[in-house]
């Protein structure tokens, strides 16, 4: 007669995150660094050193997501990105569980004796405001307004007290995270966005150091259209005059932004001809790339901006 034992254990494991969710950003080759993005930069390092988050708030185009990189470059940490989005939940931010281990044991070595082992883990992974609390990386979060304000409760108590508060893990004594000294975020957002996009709660709000931020000044314009499409300055200035005259005109006073300017660039580059009003090419180009933002204004029931824009090209 044989006797039988058998045992069933069951834990929590914590995993670690994988080493490629981690970048070390740098400034491409193609960035400019102007007096007005400087100034910037340097208000909002100061803000982050003295341990201050800070948020870039501006309207599409106005260089938001650019900066945060480029000021989460300088601090010279690893960088976790995360993009605002609807259907985040706190766990997206923080952590779940992600599944269980399973292992068993059977041992048979007096025959007569059969003892089984076995033993259950919970898996935890960590997500990455935790892996940044804890490794003291800097948080980018671009566009955290999409995401839904209770998603980003969270960030309340690492914010103000410096803990993050994780309750699944109470039962392994791993309930709260003491945030690590170099942590340090960055958030940006579009308060003039009105699609997919929620009311932040006064209590984040208040917590962050907000930078409004407007288009940039014409020379930092000029200086990015002429690096991202490889066009001499004067193409590159009457590209940034046109764009920033129809700005002025009409009912929403945020574009064209400089994306505008830059496509025009690029594809005036590929096309070839200068940017003048003896380009056919340059005008089609113009109105094309620019041809969103003008159907919107109209009068006696015709679009206003094209023939705006025709007579900017011919004022060149
Ligand atoms: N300093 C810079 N040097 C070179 N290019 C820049 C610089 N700042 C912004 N840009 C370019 O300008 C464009 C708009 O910038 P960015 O995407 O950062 O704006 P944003 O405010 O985050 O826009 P959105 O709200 O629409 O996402 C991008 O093509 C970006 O590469």
């Amino acid at each position: 007669m044989s006797a039988s034992m058998s045992s069933m254990k069951e834990t929590r494991q914590r995993m670690s995150a994988p080493e490629q969710d981690n970048v070390v950003p740098e400034a491409g080759s193609d960035f400019v660094e102007t007096p007005y993005v400087k100034d910037i930069t340097d208000r909002a390092l100061a803000y982050l050193h003295v341990g201050y988050p800070v948020h870039f708030s501006g309207p599409a185009g106005t260089g938001k997501t650019t900066l945060a990189f480029h000021v989460a470059a300088k601090l010279k940490r690893t960088v976790m990105l995360i993009h605002g989005d609807d259907e985040f939940g706190s766990s997206d931010l923080i952590g779940k569980d992600s599944g269980y281990r399973k292992a068993k044991v059977v041992d048979n070595y007096i025959h007569s004796v059969v003892k089984t082992e076995e033993s259950m883990n919970t898996v935890w992974a960590d997500n990455r405001l935790t892996i940044a609390c804890q490794q003291g990386c800097t948080l980018v979060y671009d566009e955290f307004t999409r995401s839904r304000p209770e998603a980003n409760n969270a960030f309340l108590s690492v914010l103000e007290e410096k803990i993050l508060n994780i309750p699944s893990l109470r039962d392994i004594d791993q309930g709260y995270l003491q945030v690590h000294p170099e942590f340090r975020a960055i958030f940006t957002s579009n308060p003039e966005e009105y699609a997919g996009v929620h009311k932040t709660q006064d209590a984040m709000m208040d917590r962050l150091i907000t930078i409004t931020l407007d288009h940039f000044d014409r020379d930092t314009e000029v200086q990015v259209t002429m690096s991202k499409s490889d066009l001499p300055q004067k193409d590159a200035e009457k590209i940034v005059d046109i764009v920033r005259k129809l700005r002025k005109t009409g009912v929403n006073n945020h574009r064209p932004t400089i994306r505008a300017c830059i496509a025009i660039g690029k594809i005036l580059k590929h096309m070839g001809g200068g940017a003048s009003k003896d380009n056919f090419v340059f005008k089609q180009i113009c109105r094309d790339v620019l041809n969103v933002d003008t159907t919107k204004v109209t009068r006696d029931g015709e679009p206003l901006l094209p023939r705006k824009i025709d007579e900017l090209i011919n004022s060149l």
